[in-house]
């Protein structure tokens, strides 16, 4: 069945061979010089051009509509004759229609539809499809390549984009330093750089106070801080090693990543051409967008190899460590250039995510004022008082405290960092019954399980903390299963960094309630999300933020 879907990256190189066959002559048809490259080219490109519209009137028109097996699957309705279902999923925010297709389409746990030029996407909506894909075939439905191709030149090319043995090899090297014991180490540290942070925001405050009452406070760029704090701690408890974001935003390391995080999703050209032409290809065109990745991604390879020796001469001399950096070297399964590839892995999958739980956090917070302050009584009423350096805490101190938790946990599930993400059916297979060809992209959308009322019940798109509050909730926030929750996704390609990154988001946003009360800057904000691969209230999100004296 697979055969039927063949890409236009596979047409380009069909072409490409028999363009060359026919330039040395192996082939009748077209005369041609032989030999000649230009010649070749030219034969290319009339091959290409003749057969693409035949494959696209194919691909476009015929096959999704009659032969795929995937057309009697419920889908949305509406959807352009040309474009399918892409017009509205280019309008609003990444997982956002899936989200509501997912309600509003009776469906019994998978849906289809159509994205640009009706190819054919389907959607994943029950804990027991999820469960399928995500555990039991966790290595039959694979990463695309183009993520590999595309975010991966910034990303790196480790665990998130290994697959199979390699992926289970590379998993049992790394868990070592994400294990319970390990995690609770770090809370000591993700405490101390909430104090440095909280400390250097509230300077921030009092030098920037607006108007006559220096109670007004000042505008703060959340996005700003909360990349600042968690570039640092990546670097502390990943590496070893402190990029001093917080004191000095303008290091390379965060001025890199901060313009590369913010150059969005690429032109609407670039799109389509990736619709057409091999990846490797659109990577390479000297478009502003490749030249701009290419340069960040010099730049953090050049960083990862500085540490990465760092880090040995250290191990050298006898001095031992428990960063993912030391794990990963000690468990001697890596070559440097595999350690560079992790790295980058883990400074960028282990600080954008967790930065934007904290802007989605101070989102809702402005929003639900009363969260705010019973969260504030909570947090001033059990944790040390930030006004002592000395001041530290244990796992315990953060874990024991119901509300925060309930708090972040709500936070995460209402619109997750990662809204959406994709696995392709490696061969013809089957989910739940329903036959998958080769090469069917998968759609998981942690957003659209989140907050599916089928699991969720009726006010699942509703902020409500106290859904984790009470007897066997803090756990499960009410749901019956825990592919209702997929924020971190689950199964062996689960979010490594998930104990850590909800250990260092609950002491983050410890911190900044115990200390500030925080506003919407315009009082009549209204959301818009912004963001790439993660989520976030766009920059226009001003919020007021001003120090409560008396912790
Ligand atoms: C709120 C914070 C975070 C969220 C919401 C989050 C979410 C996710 C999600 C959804 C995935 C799966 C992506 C996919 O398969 O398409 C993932 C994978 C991953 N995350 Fe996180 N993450 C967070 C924080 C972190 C942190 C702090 C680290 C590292 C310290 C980290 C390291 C990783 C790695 C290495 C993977 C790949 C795992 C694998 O394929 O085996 N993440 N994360």
């Amino acid at each position: 069945m697979g055969y039927l879907s063949i890409t236009y990256a596979q047409l380009f190189y069909i072409c490409g061979a028999l363009s060359f066959l026919q330039s040395r002559g192996f082939l009748p048809g077209i005369a041609l010089q032989s030999g000649s490259v230009s010649s070749w080219f030219r034969a290319f490109l009339i091959l290409y051009v003749l057969s693409m519209p035949v494959l696209f009137a194919f691909k476009a028109f015929v096959y999704p509509f009659f032969l795929s097996p995937l057309r009697n699957l419920p889908a949305p309705k509406g959807g352009n004759l040309l474009f399918g279902h892409f017009p509205t999923i280019m309008r609003e925010p990444s997982g956002a229609p899936m989200a509501r297709w997912a309600d509003e389409v009776p469906n019994n746990g998978i849906m289809r539809y159509n994205h640009i030029f009706n190819s054919q996407r389907v959607l994943l909506t029950s804990p027991k499809a999820l469960q399928e894909v995500l555990s039991t075939k966790s290595y039959q439905f694979i990463k695309p390549s183009f993520f590999r191709l595309t975010i991966g030149r910034l990303l790196g090319n480790g665990i998130l984009f290994a697959e199979g043995d390699e992926h289970r090899r590379q998993r049992k090297l790394l868990n070592p330093a994400f294990s319970f014991r390990h995690i609770k180490e770090l809370y000591p540290t993700f405490w101390s750089k909430g104090q440095e942070v909280t400390e250097a925001m509230s300077k921030h405050i009092d030098n920037n106070q607006t108007g006559e009452d220096s109670k007004d406070g000042c505008l703060i760029d959340i996005n700003d801080w909360a990349s600042r704090v968690t570039l640092d701690i990546i670097g502390v408890a990943g590496m070893g090693h402190d990029f001093n974001v917080i004191k000095d935003p303008s290091g390379e390391l965060n001025t890199c990543y901060r313009h590369v995080f913010n150059i969005g999703g690429g032109n609407r050209v670039a799109q389509l051409m990736g619709f057409f032409l091999p990846t490797w290809l659109t990577t390479r065109l000297p478009l502003k967008r490749n030249q701009d990745i290419i340069a960040a991604r010099h730049t953090i390879r050049k960083i990862s190899f500085e540490l990465i020796a760092q880090k040995r001469a250290a191990l050298e001399k006898g001095s031992t460590g428990t960063d993912i950096l030391s794990v990963a070297i000690e468990s001697g399964g890596f070559s440097d250039e595999d350690l560079a590839n992790q790295l980058m892995t883990f400074l960028a999958a282990g600080h954008e995510t967790t930065a934007s739980a904290m802007a989605w956090a101070c989102y809702h917070l402005c929003q639900h004022p009363e969260v705010q302050s019973r969260l504030r009584e909570e947090i001033r009423a059990n944790l040390p008082s930030l006004s002592d350096p000395e001041s530290t805490i244990t796992s315990a101190s953060i874990d024991k405290l119901p509300y925060l938790n309930a708090v972040c946990n709500e936070v995460l599930r209402v619109y997750p960092s990662v809204p959406l993400t994709i696995r392709i059916a490696k061969e013809d297979d089957t989910i739940l019954g329903h036959f998958i060809p080769k090469d069917t992209a998968v759609v998981v959308c942690p957003w659209s399980v989140n907050v599916n009322e089928e699991l969720w019940g009726p006010d699942a798109k509703i902020f409500n903390p106290d859904r984790w509050m009470g007897p066997g909730r803090a756990k499960t926030g009410g749901a019956d299963s825990h592919y209702s929750f997929l924020t971190f996704l689950d199964g062996p390609r689960g979010c490594i960094g998930r104990d850590f990154a909800k250990a260092e988001f609950a002491c983050l946003l410890a911190t900044w309630v115990g200390r500030f009360e925080i506003e919407f800057g315009n009082k009549d904000y209204v959301l818009e999300i912004g963001g790439g691969i993660t989520s976030k209230p766009k920059k226009d999100m001003a919020v007021r933020m001003r120090n409560v004296e008396g912790w």
